[in-house]
């Protein structure tokens, strides 16, 4: 087992688990790249003895019938409806099952159970008595989903052929009146939840993470957690959770392509309730509050979701930050709503229903979440995967020639028939595994170049990010309004074309993605058929003419190997000038900002006649240096080097004025300034490549709008 502070969104966990290349299951969509999804909506009806007074009737696998009192019935359809009678696994089976096989795909799943206190979310998601079980039979036709979820996993994984390819680990934590406790260790405290800069991704910051590779000690481990989770007798529910818990599982698999991730997250939220009915006091009134409040949040985000608001707010509580990847389409998301059928209970099945209702209309766009570990070394890393197998194969052969010598008079002793016959059928097998091998490097090299494809288109998006982001900043902030009309033709057609190209990118990339998963799945098959026929060849070894051809067949394997390790170092060359390239691209931008923040700085300086501070001073002297250094060394080097800011001299009214150096005092420490419209750098520089040039518009002299506490005025 291992231990690892794990984060909530990104499974790092340690070693632990196995291997495999096993072909994972077909996910349930057949889903890879980008999808429109649906969210998945279940109710399930808990069991009752009430015969009389009841508000529900379920009439079909996905329609039930709810009386609001009226006697006028509303039908309601969801993707499943689940009666009294609904087994556990039958539960697993229609919501669950599905999202596992995505999960070993690599891709991530959530389900959360949601409904009124007592309306049996627990007892779907963990089974009956959560807290007081101890048994550890996950296979028992009581266990709630979570266990089920697992069983499923390791027995998977465990049947697969090369198990030590995954790792499953796992984390388990409870939102507790708004504060949040690790499952899996309680007596660690409160743990903080921390989101990056962007807000993108959520992390739960030491979270624990535990990776093995037993399903009894996950198993345990579960019903450990089960037993932690803050659990009150209420008047609705002897055994309510006053808690939301969350339990992720993460599946890492390795492939010759790269680690993939896979995530499913199962949520078991606490009970919707009204202080009046559930005649909560004291703490518990306290604790239904901050329940009832994450719900409503959790509620908002569904309404605008379905609603295809474009801002959903994820902010009001911890609950849905947590959720948030789950709810918004970067997975595949069941919900499974919990009603009662008594007819006390009208009011929150109502809701419930309701609510259920709301987020059967939500559609999202389910993002693959690929590989966590590739690509930062392709195309070698890649290559040399396949260099290796083609070496394996040379050995594989090799040792066939080693262990089957030919006996002494074998030739002789056969008949010419049976000679014939024998040479008819290794000439057949030869020409088999020639063609078989012949087919595999065909495919092996279609899927190169795919990756290699797919990889430039890569580096070309992030070209038209780079290019859309400098159009946005120059519009946006760095410009006066005087040509505001000419930079924003200028920006707009850059950034018009900028998110063509994006559009036609993204839609080259999903084709090739495709055409990569189709090839390998063939090369695999293929793969498989070669190692069958070459499994044919000991016996039928027995001649020094049989040997020579299996040396040939080794020898072929070898140039081929000998061959791809070429292409890989030229291709990796390709990646690593073009990677190189980009980068350039975004120094020189950052230098362009750099340069533009300076001229304003100075232009301030200058227009409000500021002393200029000694450690300034000090500064703008070695930049002058520096300046000079690179103009002398001009003369070898390309012509933006050498380009200095654009700062213009005081007195000068427009950006392409000619002054060829800096007015403002003969004794000015600044640099001398080099007349923009001379200068050469736009038409040959970098910042060339962001679309057409243009110049910096800084404010004119005199119409400058400072704000007095933004310039220190020289003292006179
Ligand atoms: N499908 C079911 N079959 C048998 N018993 C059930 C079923 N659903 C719920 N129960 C029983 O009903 C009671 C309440 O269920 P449970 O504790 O799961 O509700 P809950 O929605 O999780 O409540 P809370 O939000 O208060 O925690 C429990 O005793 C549970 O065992």
């Amino acid at each position: 087992m291992n231990r690892n502070n794990g984060n909530w969104s990104s499974g790092s966990g340690g070693s632990g688990g196995s291997t495999s290349s096993a072909m994972p299951p077909q996910t349930s969509g057949g889903v890879v790249g980008q999808a429109e999804e649906k969210l998945v909506v279940a109710v399930r009806v808990r069991p009752t003895s009430e015969v009389n007074d009841r508000c529900i009737e379920v009439s079909s696998n996905t329609s039930l019938l709810f009386d609001d009192g009226s006697n006028r019935p509303r039908r309601y359809a969801y993707d499943f409806v689940f009666g009294e009678d609904a087994s556990q696994e039958m539960v697993y089976e229609r919501t669950t099952a599905p999202l596992v096989k995505d999960v070993l795909n690599g891709l991530q799943a959530a389900v959360f159970a949601y409904g009124a206190t007592g309306s049996g979310k627990t007892h779907t998601m963990l089974g009956p008595n959560p807290r007081r079980s101890t048994t550890n039979d996950s296979q028992s036709p009581t266990v709630g989903l979570m266990l089920q979820a697992i069983e499923s996993i390791f027995k998977y994984v465990e049947s697969s052929d090369d198990s030590k390819n995954f790792r499953v680990s796992i984390s388990y934590l409870e939102i507790y009146n708004e504060l949040i406790r690790d499952l899996l260790n309680p007596g660690a405290g409160t743990l903080e939840l921390r989101e990056d800069n962007r807000g993108q991704k959520i992390t739960v910051a030491g979270l624990s993470e535990i990776t093995t590779t037993s399903r009894q000690e996950v198993v345990s481990l579960l019903l450990k957690g089960n037993k932690a989770r803050t659990m009150e007798p209420t008047a609705a529910n002897q055994t309510s959770s006053r808690s939301h818990a969350l339990l992720s599982i993460i599946v890492q698999i390795r492939t010759s392509l790269g680690t993939k991730q896979g995530r499913l997250f199962l949520t078991d939220l606490a009970g919707s309730e009204r202080a009046k009915k559930t005649k909560n006091h004291g703490k518990r009134l306290q604790e239904g509050a901050h329940i009832n409040r994450s719900l409503l949040a959790l509620g908002n985000c569904i309404n605008a979701l379905s609603g295809g608001a474009r801002y959903v707010n994820y902010r009001d509580s911890k609950l849905t930050r947590l959720l948030k990847e789950a709810l918004s389409g970067k997975c595949k998301t069941v919900m499974i709503a919990h009603v009662a059928p008594e007819g006390k209970h009208r009011d929150e099945t109502k809701n419930t229903l309701v609510y259920a209702d709301r987020a059967n209309s939500i559609t999202t766009r389910l993002q693959n979440t690929g590989y966590i570990e590739h690509n930062k070394d392709f195309p070698m890393k890649h290559y040399q995967s396949l260099v290796s197998d083609l070496r394996e194969e040379v050995t594989r052969l090799r040792s066939k020639m080693l262990t089957e010598r030919p006996r002494s008079g074998a030739a002789v002793n056969r008949n010419t028939v049976d000679d014939e016959k024998r040479k008819a059928e290794l000439r057949y097998l030869r020409e088999q595994i020639v063609l078989t091998f012949k087919q595999q490097m065909k495919l092996r090299r279609k899927l190169l170049e795919a990756e290699s494809h797919l990889l430039g288109l890569e580096l070309d998006a992030e070209r038209q990010h780079m290019i859309i982001s400098h159009w946005q900043g120059r519009m946006g902030k760095l410009y006066d309004t005087q040509a505001e009309e000419d930079i924003e033709s200028e920006g707009t057609v850059a950034l018009k074309n900028a998110w063509g190209e994006l559009a036609a990118i993204e839609k080259e990339s999903r084709r090739y993605k495709e055409i990569r998963e189709r090839t390998e799945q063939e090369l695999e098959l293929c793969r498989q058929k070669g190692v069958q026929l070459e499994d044919e060849l000991p016996e039928r070894i027995s001649s020094d003419e049989e040997r020579e051809l299996l040396a040939l067949l080794c020898r072929v394997h070898e140039l081929e190997a000998d061959k791809v390790s070429l292409q890989a170092e030229r291709l990796a060359r390709q990646a690593e000038l073009r990677r190189r390239d980009l980068q350039l691209l975004r120094a020189e931008r950052q230098r362009r900002l750099c340069e533009d923040i300076i001229s304003s700085q100075r232009r301030l300086i200058e227009d409000g006649h500021v002393e200029l501070p000694d450690e300034l001073r000090e500064l703008y002297s070695l930049y002058q240096q520096e300046i000079h250094s690179s103009s002398v060394s001009t003369a070898v080097g390309s012509s933006y080097e050498r380009k200095l800011p654009p700062i213009y001299s005081a007195g000068s009214n427009s950006p392409g004025s000619s002054s060829s150096s800096s007015e403002w005092i003969p004794s000015s420490p600044l640099p001398v300034i080099d007349d923009p419209t001379t200068t050469t750098f736009n038409q040959d520089g970098p910042d060339r490549l962001m679309g057409p040039p243009v110049n910096a518009r800084l404010p004119k002299i005199g119409s400058s709008r400072r704000r007095p506490s933004q310039v220190r005025r020289k003292a006179t």
